[in-house]
């Protein structure tokens, strides 16, 4: 039997307490954790158990504290081990505990920098049962808060903390209380809200924020899916922290983080499981690859005093959908002057898109001009990089925008105008903003390094795409960034169809030889993968 590569494992540690019905705690953290391990990607997950408690569906029949002497021999025996690459925190029985922990994550933060610690501020359990009191968040807010990253109350979490009547015009007071206290990021659970139809979560960002090398792209970010109307839920706040910490172990950030978890838990309450004929818990079954799990996304502020720079509202929905393709993509090749977009041409290519960086604006509309009848002549796609004012005047076939672009250009105006859309994305945040305009296609990148753009903090990998490819599969996709002919059949494997290229063309040295081996290449994965559904 041949042996596989070994991969080490991505360390996280759960500090939480044991709900031995298996509902919530350590039992919860332990399942979703496992949920998004791989073999690629393996994710182990460490445990100190904070207390022991008995529980049902009905309440909490005991809860017992350990002693902070025990705490430390945990943490002590596990770091002979290994150090954890994130730390997900529930339930803290006493403020000693907060004491202790807050002294542990400061020694943590000295041996790792890019530790990141979640706190899922355990105050009430799904029963209603109260597992803390005024003097643990005392101690909380002193001394755990400063060292946060990230904070996932539910509503009535946030209340106790912060100790506001539950309100929304109060909801700013007590966000501001905690961002005052140090937390850097947010998440509001909104499974407790009055709401019957949605549920809304809510990350608020603090400040410029770093997660792996990644800034924070926006300070407001709502998801919200239709309320499941069933009591199989005990423990989903739980779970959707844990899956939170999953994502950023596997080195997505916060807003990415954000839409996976949700999407998670959205389908861990889709397939529950029943314990009996009244109470469950969510399914954990491994990272969703079904866009019916993915939430709608907006990023209005509702509490703009927070964060006031913050109140800009993206159109994040446009009816109807922008058109269609004539035709899958395939090969698409990026050009940036109409004299590569004439070599392109010969060489064969159908799908391409002229991006020019620097031109005066008499030769830039002379330029998308001679292009936009060009590829009419050879019955080419041709998308048009960034002016989309021009593509619409001059009646292009389609444009393509970045991240940045669409919240400024007329979108109406192009999708009325009949004008296919591309829009870049880079993450489960940005494909899911994207994904919402119903474009003609989304591009995902930089899928490895490329020399043609800086990309710092964007390159995907291949894992990743897979996993994009899988949750939005209602758009065509095509995959872009430092692809080329060694590595095309890497990137096909991933489940992608459509492929672009800056300088894998630029380089060619026999562009017809190169465009019909690119396009067979594809051509036979995309047979390939209808023979094998
Ligand atoms: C197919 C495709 N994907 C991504 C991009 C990048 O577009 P954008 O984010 O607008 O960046 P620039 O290309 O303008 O630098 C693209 N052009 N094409
Ligand atoms: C223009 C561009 N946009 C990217 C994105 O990820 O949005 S990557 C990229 C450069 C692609 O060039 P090459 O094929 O030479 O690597
Ligand atoms: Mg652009």
């Amino acid at each position: 039997m041949g042996t596989e590569p070994l991969h080490n494992a991505i360390i996280v540690w759960s500090i939480a307490g044991s709900d031995n019905s298996a509902g919530a705690g350590i039992a919860a953290d332990i399942k979703t954790l496992q949920s998004f391990s791989s073999k690629t990607q393996p994710v182990h997950l460490c445990t100190l158990i904070t207390a022991v408690t008995a529980q049902h569906s009905n309440g909490v029949d005991a809860v017992m504290a350990m002693p902070v002497t025990l705490l430390q021999q945990q943490a002590d025996a596990l770091l002979k081990d290994a150090c954890p690459a994130v730390i997900k925190i529930g339930l803290l029985a006493t403020a000693e505990h907060v004491r202790w922990l807050s002294l542990l994550l400061v020694q943590l933060r000295q041996q790792n920098p890019t530790l990141l610690v979640l706190y899922d501020p355990v105050a009430i359990s799904s029963s209603g049962d109260r597992l803390a009191g005024a003097a643990l968040y005392q101690a909380v807010f002193k001394y755990l808060l400063p060292q946060l990253d990230i904070l996932t109350p539910n509503l009535p979490e946030l209340w106790a903390l912060t100790l506001q009547a539950p309100a929304l015009s109060h909801k700013t007071a007590a966000l501001q209380q905690l961002f005052q206290a140090g937390v850097k990021a947010i998440i509001v659970k909104g499974g407790h809200s009055a709401s019957q139809s949605q549920v809304v979560d809510e990350l608020f960002i603090a400040s410029p924020f770093r997660y792996h090398g990644h800034s924070a792209y926006t300070h407001y970010v709502a998801l919200s899916s239709p309320r499941q109307h069933h009591a199989f839920s005990r423990g989903t706040g739980c779970c959707f922290s844990s899956a939170v910490a999953a994502a950023l172990a596997l080195g997505y950030p916060l807003e990415d983080a954000f839409v996976l978890a949700k999407s998670y838990i959205n389908q861990a309450l889709h397939q529950p499981i029943a314990i009996n004929a009244n109470t469950g818990c969510p399914g954990h079954y491994g990272i969703p690859s079904d866009s019916r799990y993915l939430p709608t996304l907006s990023e209005t502020n509702p509490v703009a005093d927070v964060t006031p720079s913050l109140t800009q509202v993206t159109p994040l929905t446009l009816s109807p959908a922008f058109k269609p393709l004539k035709a899958p993509l395939g090969l698409y090749v990026i050009v940036p002057s109409v004299e590569a977009l004439k070599r392109a041409l010969v060489a064969g290519v159908k799908t391409l898109q002229l991006r020019i960086k620097q031109a005066t604006s008499t030769q830039l509309k002379h330029d998308i001009m001679q292009a936009i009848q060009l590829c009419q002549q050879h019955d080419v796609q041709l998308f048009i990089n960034d002016h989309w004012q021009l593509a619409l005047e001059l009646g292009a076939y389609g444009v393509h925008l970045g991240q940045e672009d669409i919240t400024t250009a007329d979108l109406l105006a192009l999708q009325q105008a009949e004008l296919r859309l591309g829009v870049s994305s880079h993450g489960f945040y940005k494909l899911l903003r994207a994904q919402q305009l119903q474009p003609s296609y989304i591009a995902i990148g930089a899928i490895f390094n490329t020399q043609t753009k800086n990309m710092a903090g964007k390159i995907q990998g291949l894992h990743k795409l897979k996993y994009y490819c899988a949750l939005f599969n209602t758009v065509p996709l095509v995959a872009i960034g430092g692809i080329n002919a060694d590595n095309a059949h890497l990137v096909l494997g991933s489940g992608i169809t459509n492929l672009a290229m800056v300088q894998a063309f630029a380089n060619a040295t026999e562009p017809q030889q190169w465009v019909k081996q690119m396009q067979a290449l594809i051509s036979q994965h995309v047979k390939g993968a209808h023979h094998a559904e």
